[in-house]
Order: structure tokens, then sequence, then C-alpha cells
């Protein structure tokens, strides 16, 4: 089955502004306006080893005082090479580990210092998707029943109409026909289940989107549909993202602000264009040099419609 999206104009993706913020919500004019996420000197460090009594030999600092913020209907890229700690701080912020120290505030309210129901009913405004979607769909389950999961732990997110409809609804919102929803994961292409992944994530309507990773399994032409596909319902829904990649031209192709992660700290942030034409720190420099250059008759970079 092909995806839906056609492959789009071979533009280069690096010559363009990404989508504005979004519309009817005139206060993220400015960057600095509106923040949706603030993490604050997150720390996290996990045991290593298990000596006498079972106590950890060790510890892996796996972020180390990172600070960041997240600007409402904006997207900040996160790079840096495997083991900087990218994936531990999208852990954190959905919830799947606890820090060690720091803050997260979700609309000013610390989420790492709620209680557990606090914490579920927040949940839904933060939601992940992950880079691989032939693993984090339940094969066993339909993808009606995959969307319509997340209206069983959130039910308030399911609209007027009813359980089904909203089902629907998210199936359109990402390009799929909801005659799909009896389908099952493995009928799909690799760029199909991804939106079907996003769907699931945006059934509980959330505010922010962290995209760990999402387009690196997929095939170049289909990266570039998810892209396109993650900025317009960054338009139409006044979505903010926090996307994880370690590909510098994903990244550059959708981001607002780009931070650059080694070794569990923020080495350099800053606006995209800024940072990738005047890069100011080493390891921030060596990325960079290591992107190799297209070969304009097999373009690498994906394809990213205006
Ligand atoms: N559950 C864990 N237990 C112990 N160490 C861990 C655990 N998860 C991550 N780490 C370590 O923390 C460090 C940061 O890992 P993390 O997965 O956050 O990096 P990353 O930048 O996302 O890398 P990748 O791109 O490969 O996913 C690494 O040294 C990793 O080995």
């Amino acid at each position: 089955m092909s995806d839906p999206e056609p492959t789009a104009s071979a533009q280069d993706p690096t010559a363009q502004e990404p989508t504005a913020a979004a519309p009817g919500r005139a206060s993220v004019a400015t960057p600095e306006s509106d923040p949706v996420l603030e993490i604050r000197h997150l720390v996290k460090t996990y045991p290593v080893g298990r000596g006498l009594f079972g106590r950890a030999r060790g510890e892996i600092p796996a972020v180390q005082d990172v600070s960041l913020t997240l600007q409402r209907g904006r997207t900040l890229g996160v790079v840096g090479e495997s083991g900087s700690g990218k994936s531990t701080v999208a852990k954190i912020l959905v919830g799947v580990e606890k820090p060690t120290s720091g803050q997260v505030l979700l609309e000013g309210s610390d989420i790492t210092a709620m209680t557990r129901s606090d914490r579920h009913a927040l949940r839904n405004k933060v939601q992940m998707i992950f880079q691989d979607p032939y693993t984090s769909l339940n094969p066993r389950m339909s993808v009606g029943d995959i969307i319509g999961e997340a209206y069983t732990l959130h039910p308030d997110a399911v609209g007027p109409a009813g359980k089904r409809a909203s089902v629907d609804e998210m199936l359109e919102l990402v390009g799929l026909s909801p005659d799909h929803r009896h389908r099952y994961p493995h009928q799909f292409s690799g760029g199909q289940r991804q939106r079907i992944g996003i769907a699931r994530a945006l059934a509980v309507k959330p505010e922010v989107l962290i995209c760990d990773e999402p387009v690196s399994a997929l095939d170049v032409s289909i990266q570039g549909q998810v892209i396109n596909l993650l900025r317009r319902l960054q338009r139409e829904l006044g979505l903010t993202y926090l996307f994880i990649a370690h590909d510098l031209a994903v990244v550059r192709s959708i981001a607002h602000e780009v931070a650059v992660m080694h070794r569990g700290k923020v080495v350099e942030s800053g606006p995209r264009d800024q940072l990738y034409d005047t890069p100011a720190h080493d390891y921030t420099k060596s990325l960079l040099a290591a992107v190799p250059e297209p070969d304009p008759r097999r373009r690498r970079r994906p394809i990213v419609r205006r």
C-alpha cells in the first residue's frame, strides 16, 4: 500500500522558513513570548553494575543540568550523537523516566513534583511519537482499536459525536481513510504506520508532541511526507514539537530553534539558521562538518513541500 500524500517538490528544505506560529494564536509572535514546556536544570543519572548488597557500582550521567524552553506553536530540534542524552530527556518529559533532579514545567506547573493522579490528568497534554512505527503499534490490534485505546485512557478527549467518529476524525486528520479502521498495522506501509502513531498521539488533543527520531526508520521520500504532515498539523492545531533526530538535515527542515546535546549537556542552542550558518561550539562545528554533501543526482535530504 503506498502512502497517500504524493512526493513533494524537489526544493531544498534547508532554504525554506518552516511553518510560522499557529493561526489564531497571536501570542506566539516571538520565540520568547509563550513558553508551554520549560525544562530547568534537568539531571538524570542511571546506576550501573550491582555490587555487594545490590549497591550500584557507579552511575551514568545521562543528562547533566539541561535547561530548554519549548515555545507554543514552534519546533525545538534536538540533535547530538548517539548516547548524548536526547531520548532520556524525551522519556522524562512523557513521564517514562523520573529525573534525578530538576524541574519540568508544563504551563507553569512542575510535573515532576505532582502526584500520580495529577500527572495522569496532565499526561494527555504531552504525547510522544516513536522512531519505529513497526514496533510501536500493537500488531494484534486494529487501527481503530489502537486509536480508540487512547480514548479509553482519556475519555474526556472523545468528541461530541462519540468514540467511533473521533477515531475516524483522527484518521482523516493524518491523511488516512476511515475505511482503514479495521485493518491491522502490518497492512500499512512504514509511512502510514507513522501516521497511525501520530493519530494515536493526537487523539487526546495534546499541546506538545515529543517526536523521538520519528522519520529515521523511513525511506527518504517518505520522510518528507511525514515532515510535511507534522508541519501541517502544527499549523492547523497550534502544536508544539520537541523534535529529536541525529540527522541534521531533517532537523533543519522542521525546527525553528535547535539545541545541540553532547555527553548529557546542551553545548549550544539558538535559532535554526544562526546555529547552522554560524555555529559557535566546536562540537556543533564537527557535527555539521560530518554531514555529507548531497549528491545532486541522488538527494538524501527529505523532500519537504511548502
Ligand atoms: N535505562 C538505562 N540504564 C542505564 N543507562 C542508560 C539507560 N538509558 C540510557 N542510558 C545511558 O544514558 C546515556 C544517554 O542515553 P540516551 O538514550 O538518552 O541517548 P541518545 O542521545 O538518545 O542516544 P540514541 O540516539 O542512541 O538513542 C547513554 O550513555 C546510555 O547508555
